[in-house]
């Protein structure tokens, strides 16, 4: 009944053509949510907090702790890993880690690569004593990221090669034309880039802004070594039009649990579906530690 580095999900992920999903978490309704439908679908699953949210949710200790829990209530079997997601410093990281998060991602992607290498191999000295997984990312996905407007950068295959080699991390996001929120149009991803850096590094590739893509694209990616992709922007839009439409129906409804159970089970069926278009489905049983006790 443990919380498990994405390691081994991801490098089994790569190696048998499937990606795992990272789904982020919004409030307790979003963990639940999540868990049920990576047990449902016999999925591991990694369940995010992106950094700009921590404070929301209660903190680091109170997150972990939330998951902790619920998969024991839950009696969920099936792999998970609880990921800071998009973790702005080498302390927010450690905070994570100390708190029992079991990956983080640290996100310089805004600093120069030499910048981005070092505090990028800080967080894997660090994460490495504690058997945590560690993403890091290269070039800048568009789109909304904390509240700001930005565009995208692509990555630079040289330097995906050197923060693989020179920081020693799990897993690499480099940043291809995807979008944080809705893309405008269809998205235009580069998949000459993509094979390039995947053959180059060898390393399990994660795809941000996972949410709108068509399936072509995701399953050229996933043939192109991506073995992560995150999802938070469908889960968001499938739990409030659920709301909206429940408020919508019903002038005179005010009980809480009424008005958001219908957006739980809007993003159980978005996780469900993200699942079984990743390849994911029933890849559980594959893993050597599961959570069955
Ligand atoms: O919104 C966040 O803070 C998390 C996202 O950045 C997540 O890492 C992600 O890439 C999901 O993208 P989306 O599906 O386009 O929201
Ligand atoms: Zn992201």
């Amino acid at each position: 009944m443990t919380l498990v580095s994405m390691k081994e999900m991801l490098l089994k992920a790569k190696e048998g053509k499937y990606a795992v999903g990272q789904f982020n978490i919004n409030s307790l309704q979003w963990a639940q949510a999540i868990l049920q439908a990576a047990e449902e679908e016999g999925a591991p699953v990694i369940v995010a907090a992106s950094d700009r949210l921590i404070d929301y949710l209660g903190g680091f200790k109170t997150i972990a702790a939330m998951v902790k829990a619920l998969m024991e209530e839950m009696s969920i079997t099936v792999p998970v890993a609880l990921h800071l997601d998009h973790g702005m410093s080498f302390d927010r990281c450690k905070q994570a880690i100390d708190a029992g998060f079991t990956s983080v991602m640290i996100d310089g992607s805004h600093y120069s690569i030499d910048e981005n290498i070092a505090m990028t191999k800080q967080v894997v000295d660090y994460a490495l004593t504690k058997q945590v997984s560690v993403e890091a990312e290269v070039g800048t996905v568009g789109g909304i990221e904390d509240g700001l407007v930005g565009g995208v950068k692509y990555a630079d295959p040289k330097e995906c090669l050197r923060i693989v080699e020179e920081a020693g991390i799990d897993a690499l996001a480099a940043a291809l034309g995807s979008v944080h929120g809705p893309y405008q149009g269809e998205p235009e991803l580069g998949f000459d880039e993509m094979k390039q850096i995947s053959e180059w590094t060898g390393i399990p590739l994660v795809l941000h802004g996972g949410s709108g893509i068509p399936s072509y694209q995701i399953k050229r990616a996933i043939e192109l070594g991506h073995a992560k992709i995150n999802v938070n922007t469908e889960c968001l839009q499938a739990w409030t039009q659920a709301v909206r439409d429940r408020l919508s129906n019903d002038s005179e409804v005010y009980d809480h649990r009424a008005i958001t159970t219908p957006g739980k089970e809007a993003i159980i069926a978005t996780v469900k579906g993200k699942i079984s278009e990743f390849n994911a489905t029933n890849k559980a049983k594959e893993f050597s530690v599961s959570n069955k006790g």
